[in-house]
Parts: structure tokens; sequence; C-alpha cells
């Protein structure tokens, strides 16, 4: 309790210089990034649909919370895949952080060193596997973009994320192509195409040695082509297994009927998640199907959660309906292009901060008792 107070009395002395709420970090990411940028960031797919779906439905599941337990502590300590973490955060994978600040993802990792929290680096990042993991020996888990153009590319990728230190390999499917997103297409915006997600492509060696042409706008078309993965079945995530020790986590999976095909394929975990709305636009909201995967799943494995988490309520309520974890997206991202480095731990800092004043109040002294929490959807 004493560590809350004189958390609550530092934001309120020496913080209010930077945003507090998730609307003034993106106001102050909206004034730094480039217009095109910035559209790209925040927008979704289609009509944005789901991106809207995904925040009211989290509004239409409420705590049922327990009352006359001692909270004098909140123990958010959070195992996972083996590994004791001291929040239940993540950071999604982001690509192309230097869109949004000159230091990127090194930023952004040296952030979640401070707080131990696992930082997932996409494919597609600004800053290659090997820099990343030199400025930070904090957690970090590599996201991987199936090149079906060449497996050996993505091969490649995972074994240098294991030499490197990296703790799994989060595989993403739902972006099997891109999404449709009519920002961008009006705009003619594309960060890929402007290169700021070559990092680990131009630093590859079996990439780099299958390019007849080396000049920098046909290394930045070859990206594109492996980027793409419509081919990508069930058998390519065996191959992957068999080819790494590192657990392997599958991240946009919405469908109960693949949750329990991930088991079947001996996945390590899945990430529930609609990629913030930017892909498949109409898709159930995440926190909706969090509540019917948890079902089916029943443990097996970890099941982690993104999508429209905005504040440490919203991570406490998928908590409660069953995710282990729960992964920020947007909010980090508009921390770092606010501040940068400090940014990103300020967001992470609240999450956190926040995340333990709402299971205080709940009542729930340890998150690993969160079950006796009541939740409820409205219709
Ligand atoms: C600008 C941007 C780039 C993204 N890049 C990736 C990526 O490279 N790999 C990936 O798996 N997901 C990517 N995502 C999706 C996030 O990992 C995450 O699923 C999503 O941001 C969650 O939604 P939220 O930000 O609304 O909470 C990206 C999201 C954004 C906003
Ligand atoms: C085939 C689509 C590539 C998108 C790469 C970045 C990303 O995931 C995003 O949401 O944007």
């Amino acid at each position: 309790m004493e560590n809350r107070d004189k958390l609550m009395k530092e934001i309120g002395e020496n913080e209010m210089a930077f945003p507090l709420t998730f609307k003034e970090w993106e106001d102050v990411a909206k004034e730094k990034m480039i217009t095109g940028g910035y559209q790209y960031v925040s927008k979704g797919a289609g009509s944005e649909e789901t991106a809207k779906r995904n925040r009211t439905a989290l509004e239409k599941w409420s705590i049922i919370p327990r009352m006359l337990n001692d909270v004098s502590t909140v123990d958010v300590t959070t195992e996972l895949l083996g590994n004791k973490y001291a929040s239940p955060f993540l950071l999604s994978p982001i690509g192309m952080q230097k869109l949004a600040h000159t230091n990127g993802e090194i930023a952004t990792a040296q952030a979640c060193k401070k707080f131990m929290v696992p930082f997932i680096l996409s494919t597609v990042s600004s800053c290659s596997i090997e820099e990343v993991a030199e400025v930070s020996n904090g957690p970090k888990w590599f996201q991987l973009y199936w090149s079906h153009e060449n497996p050996e590319v993505s091969y490649s990728m995972i074994h240098r994320a294991e030499k490197a230190g990296y703790e799994a390999i989060v595989v993403t499917v739902d972006t099997v192509m891109a999404g449709w997103r009519e920002g961008d297409m009006k705009a003619g915006f594309s960060p890929l195409s402007l290169g700021y997600g070559s990092g680990n492509y131009k630093t590859d060696p079996v990439f780099m040695a299958s390019l007849k042409d080396k000049e920098e706008q046909s290394i930045i078309e070859e990206i594109l082509t492996h980027i793409q993965h419509p081919q990508l079945t069930w058998d390519a995530i065996a191959e992957i297994k068999k080819r790494t020790t590192l657990p392997i986590i599958l991240k946009g999976i919405l469908h109960k009927e693949d949750a329990l095909l991930a088991v079947k394929y001996g996945v390590d975990g899945i990430i529930v998640s609609n990629h913030g709305g930017r892909q498949l636009d109409g898709v159930i909201a995440s926190i909706d199907a969090l509540a019917e995967i948890k079902e089916v799943i029943d443990k097996q494995i970890p099941i982690l959660f993104d999508s429209g988490v905005r504040r440490g309520v919203d991570a406490v309520k998928a908590l409660a309906i069953g995710a282990d974890a729960v992964c920020i997206g947007r909010p980090y991202l508009y921390g770092l292009a606010a501040h940068g480095k400090v940014g990103v731990e300020k967001v992470i800092e609240r999450f956190i901060q926040e995340t333990e004043v709402t299971l205080g109040l709940a009542g729930i002294a340890r998150l690993a008792e969160i079950e006796r929490l009541g939740m409820k959807r409205e219709k």
C-alpha cells in the first residue's frame, strides 16, 4: 500500500509533463510523426469495424470485485513458459519503429529492460535482431513473418534470434497478405516501401545471398515479396517447430478450433489477437474471442492477448477472462513517438501501476488468484 501511495504521489508531483491518458499520448505522437506515418499506425483495415469493436467489447465486460481481502501488497508477478516475469505485460511486435522515433526498436528494447518486460521484436523491424540484443539483455522474443518465397530465410532469422538470446519465436498467422487499409491506399503510403522495415533482411546472410540485384529498390521489392505468405499452413508450423528448441507462439488466433489445432501441433502458446483491427475487418473483438478460446484450451497452453488494450483496467479484464499475459500495442508506440525511450518507460510503468491499483480495488492481492473475480458481459 505504501508503495502504491508513493507511486501515485510521484505521478502527481513529477510526471505531469508526460501525457497520462491514451488519447493524450496519441495526440503528442500525432504531432511528432509524419502524417502518413501516424495514419499508418493509428488506422484499422476496411471501415475499421473491428478496430472499434475491440474497444466497445472491452467496455462491455465488467469486473465483479471481491471485498474484505488484505490487499496491502499486490503481487503482479507472472509465470510464462517456465520464466518468472515482474508483471503480466509484454510489448506486441510493431514493425518499422523508426517511423515513430529515430532510435526505433533500440529505445523500445531498452525501456522494456528497465521493467523486465519481454519485447517482441518484429521481422520487419528497423533495427536488427543483433542490434537490439546488443543494447538490451532484458527478455526478448522474436516475431516471425514466414517467408514462403524462401523458407531458409525464415530459418536463418530463427537461428539468429536463438543465437542472440531471444526466448521465444512468435509466428504471426493473421498476415498472410496485407489488410485492406484504405487510408494507406489513398495516401499511397507504405513504410515498408520506404525501407523502414528492412533491419532484419539487410542483415540476413541467407536473404542477401539469394539476391541477384543488390540495389536498394530491388532489396525492398524482394522484402515485400518475402513478407506476403498466403501459402502458410499448419505443416509449416510443424516444420518450424522441428528447426528450433525455442518455444513457438502463434499470434492471431481467434477461432477455438484453431486454438485446439495449435495444441495438436505442439505449439507452446497462442496470442489471441486480431492485429489491432489492421488485418481482416469485420472479425470478432479480440476480448470476445479470448472468452471462447479460454473455455476450450483449459490451461493446456498459455494464452496471451492483445488488441484494444489501452490501460491497466483493460489488462485486468483480459487476465480475469483467461489470458495468462497481455501484450501492449499502440500505446507504447505512441510513447516512443512522443518521448523516445522515456516515453515507452512511462507507458509501461503506468500500465503496471494501474493494474496494481485495479487489482487492489478488486480485492485481489496476487495475480495468480485472479480467477476469484467475477466477469460479466453486457449484450
Ligand atoms: C504500426 C503497427 C505495426 C505492426 N507491426 C506488426 C508486426 O510487424 N508484426 C506483428 O505480428 N504485428 C504487428 N502489429 C500488430 C501488433 O502486434 C498488435 O497485434 C496490435 O497493435 C494490437 O492492437 P492495439 O495496438 O490496438 O492494441 C502492428 C501494429 C501496428 C499498430
Ligand atoms: C503482409 C503485411 C505486412 C505488414 C507488416 C507490418 C504489420 O504487421 C502491420 O500491421 O502493419
